[in-house]
């Protein structure tokens, strides 16, 4: 017989946002219990439960909420824009119409504008040495196939644009991009398709987890890039594989509104990897 008192099960979320999927763990009033090896075996998607990105919802302390983001190879991610769309969703619907969050990439805000949610993912780090390059290159240039661009949004990425997105298998290239000797912290990588001032098609490979649906952090990097370029206003809409973001750069950061839904909530049982 088990005995009910030891036996701690772990409670999660699964939500996703235009498809990119998350564990979410509500650690607020408590320590952070995520480490590396809880984050591969809950995100083996035969094994654990699978997601693009697991979410631990921390106590702020200069912050409503903390927010930390981890990859199902067990890696860190310094910022995560469809999981903070989610998590933001779900605490506003505690109450409140505007919400701080601090991540590793800086203090965010999620705003409801017209009955619609809006996150503020913050400025585009466009200095070589943010992104991080290894070497000083003009990031609107990168020096690799393509003529790629280089954004930082708290993580790296490399916007490479293409003239047909559909026709582009992001796993054809993005793993050789990902762990190019320019990006000292390897990078997320997305193929963009402009079909006009205020349209993208967008598809990404994604650091530390490959293919996904989509990716919010990714969407604000191509419209950042494909803006410096002149290509596109401030503000687009963006088609992923999983759905429509949108975007607009505004004079405080890169704000971003799009879907999200809630799965299921369950618990982890006691006996699973790293739980107990
Ligand atoms: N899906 C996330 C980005 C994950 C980025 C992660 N793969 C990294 O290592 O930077 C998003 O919506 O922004």
């Amino acid at each position: 017989m088990r005995d009910a008192a030891t036996h701690k099960t772990l409670a999660f979320l699964k939500m996703h946002g235009a498809g990119n999927d998350f564990v979410i763990i509500d650690s607020r009033g408590r320590d952070a219990v995520t480490t590396p090896a809880l984050a591969r075996a809950l995100g083996d998607r035969h094994r654990g439960v699978g997601f693009d990105q697991l979410a631990e919802i921390r106590d702020g302390t200069d912050a409503d909420i903390a927010l930390d983001f981890w990859n199902s190879d067990g890696s860190r991610a310094g910022a995560c824009g469809n999981a903070t769309r989610c998590v933001a969703e779900l605490v506003m619907g505690e109450g409140g119409d505007r919400l701080t969050i601090r991540t590793a990439r800086g203090l965010l805000e999620a705003r409801r504008e017209d009955g619609t949610l809006w996150v503020n993912m913050g400025p585009p780090q466009l200095n070589w040495d943010a992104i991080p390059l290894a070497r000083e290159v003009d990031p609107l240039h990168l020096p690799l196939d393509g003529d790629p661009v280089g954004v930082g949004m708290g993580n790296p990425h490399c916007v490479v644009f293409v003239a047909d997105a559909e026709a582009t298998d992001p796993a054809l290239r993005g793993p050789e991009v990902e762990h190019d000797p320019l990006f000292p912290e390897r990078t997320n990588v997305e193929f963009a398709e402009v079909r006009g001032p205020g349209e993208i098609r967008m598809r990404v490979w994604e650091r530390g987890t490959g293919i996904t649906l989509a990716c919010g952090s990714g969407a604000c990097a191509t419209a950042v890039a494909a803006h410096l370029r002149g290509l596109t206003d401030r503000r687009v809409r963006m088609e992923l594989d999983g759905g429509w973001l949108e975007l607009d750069w505004r004079e405080d950061g890169v704000w971003m509104s799009g879907p999200t839904a809630l799965v299921f909530r369950a618990e982890l049982d006691a006996d699973f990897p790293g739980v107990s």
